[in-house]
């Protein structure tokens, strides 16, 4: 699979910045540059290892760039919630994804693909809904939070849930907050009646329970990202639980160390630890995440892999972390792995139900109500850039 040779970018900040951004590599990048839905100028950008040119625009295009469906293409959008990236695909014409894991492994590649943690792919709904997610992992592996299902909350919008509630709900309320008029996204945009119609506050229905994603006056989204299972078994871990199955503190042992672990599912399975039990107060800058990261993915403890998180508390309304994700490797976010953190934090006693958590690719504010035993998540999610690869 060659890299792509067209990437299209809105008339938005995010665009000029990507533009700006692209480094020069051999080949050449064709941007075409839309605005307003219908008209679609093509001004191209030959880009050399040396040289930049700009030609006039050649064509206006009718459709917009979501609706072609030139075989061998394929066509997609690029979102990241603070470096949490992920490659969103319209695939509501069929419920079978439209690239294969391998593909997807290809396709997320930093150095030979578009490079991302992950691929969505927006689905035909099932069981009378009118979406379905589904989600692989850079490495081709498919994570729970697929198949979380959105419906149509009533007769004028309509959504659908992004993969993980988390970056997905946040990439929804910001491309509608952004650009509801922009086409810009394979998410709202609806083709066949050339318009977005989606309300503000809107809600959206899951197999997960009901999102109501909202988007504040700084512009960053705040997602209820619904209740921490912590049951052992549904974790999964094997792991022994105390009295109520859960697994908070216990020992577990990698790489010679004896590490205090609590195990939370947010719908997909996190062990969080605050260090090892013979060390001082974990460094987590100081961690080596590529060597350690895979010794707990992989441990026979966790019979569906696990996401790990290495945290560092400052405060006990201030924690940092890093994590490994399972199927991506080190990350810079991971939003069901911030909420599972400070669900850990408050169960280990270490911290307060609101926190901030410092991730490497920025902040995201975290509150565990007690009310509702609701998770909240408050974070950033941006388009990157809207793209074309053969496949
Ligand atoms: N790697 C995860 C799925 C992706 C989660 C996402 N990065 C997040 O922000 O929660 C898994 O396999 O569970």
């Amino acid at each position: 699979m060659a890299m792509a040779a067209s990437i299209s970018l809105p008339l938005t900040s995010p665009c000029r910045r990507s533009l700006a951004s692209i480094k020069p590599f051999r080949g050449s990048i064709r941007a075409e540059i839309f605005k307003s839905g219908s008209a679609l100028r093509n001004p191209r950008f030959h880009i050399s290892a040396s040289s930049m040119s700009i030609d006039a625009p050649q064509k206006i295009l009718q459709d917009s760039f979501l609706d072609r469906k030139e075989s061998g293409f394929l066509h997609f959008a690029k979102y990241h919630g603070l470096g949490n990236d992920f490659i969103l695909v319209d695939n509501r014409d069929s419920l079978e994804p439209r690239v294969t894991p391998v593909q997807a492994v290809k396709l997320c590649d930093r150095n030979f693909g578009i490079g991302a943690d992950g691929v969505i792919f927006a689905m035909p709904g099932i069981n009378g809904t009118d979406y379905s997610m589904r989600i692989f992992n850079s490495d081709g592996s498919e994570p729970e939070l697929s198949m979380l299902i959105a419906h149509q909350a009533d007769e004028s919008d309509t959504l659908f849930l992004p993969i993980s509630k988390l970056l997905l709900s946040r990439c929804v309320a910001m491309v509608y907050d952004a650009s509801p008029d922009l086409l810009l996204s394979l998410i709202i945009y609806e083709g066949n009646k050339g318009t977005l119609k989606i309300i503000p506050g809107f809600t959206v229905h899951t197999g997960a329970g009901l999102i109501v994603p909202q988007i504040q006056d700084d512009g960053k989204v705040r997602v209820d990202m619904g209740q921490p299972i912590l049951r052992a078994p549904d974790v999964p871990t094997k792991l022994p639980g105390n009295k109520d199955q859960a697994v908070i503190k216990s020992e577990l042992q990698v790489n010679g160390l004896t590490w205090n672990v609590t195990c939370v599912s947010m719908g997909n399975p996190h062990c969080i630890t605050f260090g090892a039990k013979q060390s001082e107060i974990l460094q987590v800058d100081d961690l080596n995440l590529s060597e350690i990261g895979p010794k707990f993915e992989h441990h026979d403890m966790f019979p569906a892999r696990t996401n790990t998180e290495f945290v560092q508390a400052f405060s006990r309304s201030h924690l940092k972390m890093r994590v490994w994700e399972r199927g991506a490797g080190a990350t810079l976010a991971c939003g069901t792995g911030a909420c599972a953190v400070v669900v850990a934090a408050v169960l280990e006693g270490r911290a307060e139900r609101s926190c901030t958590v410092d991730l490497p690719g920025g902040p995201l504010e975290i509150e565990w109500k007690e009310e509702d035993n609701h998770v909240y998540m408050t974070g950033p999610a941006e388009v990157v850039f809207y793209g074309s690869v053969p496949l």
